[in-house]
């Protein structure tokens, strides 16, 4: 498989298909940060990134912002100081998609950035 950051979210409709019990190990695999967590009966992608301040993590904020809008694919962000929480699901279908994944294995690689 190719590597998930290199990838791009594809238009998510109603009708896309959820990752499958059997993907999903493979795909955590790559994404090995992240716990996958249920929130209102929705499965999702979660981390928590911590910072020194608040300015570095507001910035880091941003960032995933940027990436959200590049990519047309969404996160719910929770700025506090010193830490984002970044969580990744696809609200058209209720659950993960592929995008969620490869928006997760992106959001990793702006620390990088
Ligand atoms: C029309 C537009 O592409 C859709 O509403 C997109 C926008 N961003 C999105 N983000 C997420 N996380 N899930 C979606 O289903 C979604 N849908």
């Amino acid at each position: 498989m190719s590597e998930l950051k290199a990838m791009q979210c594809e238009a998510c409709r109603a009708d896309a298909p959820k990752v499958s019990d059997a993907e999903l190990p493979g795909l955590m695999r790559q994404i090995p940060d992240w716990a996958p967590i249920v929130r209102d009966g929705i499965l999702q992608l979660e981390r928590e990134f911590k910072f020194k301040n608040f300015k570095l993590a507001w910035a880091f904020h941003n960032k995933v912002a940027e990436l959200a809008e590049s990519e047309g694919h969404h996160p719910a962000l929770l700025l506090e100081w010193g830490k984002l929480t970044v969580t990744w699901w696809s609200h058209s279908i209720k659950g993960l998609h592929k995008n969620d994944f490869i928006c997760a294995a992106k959001t990793d690689n702006l620390l990088n950035a």
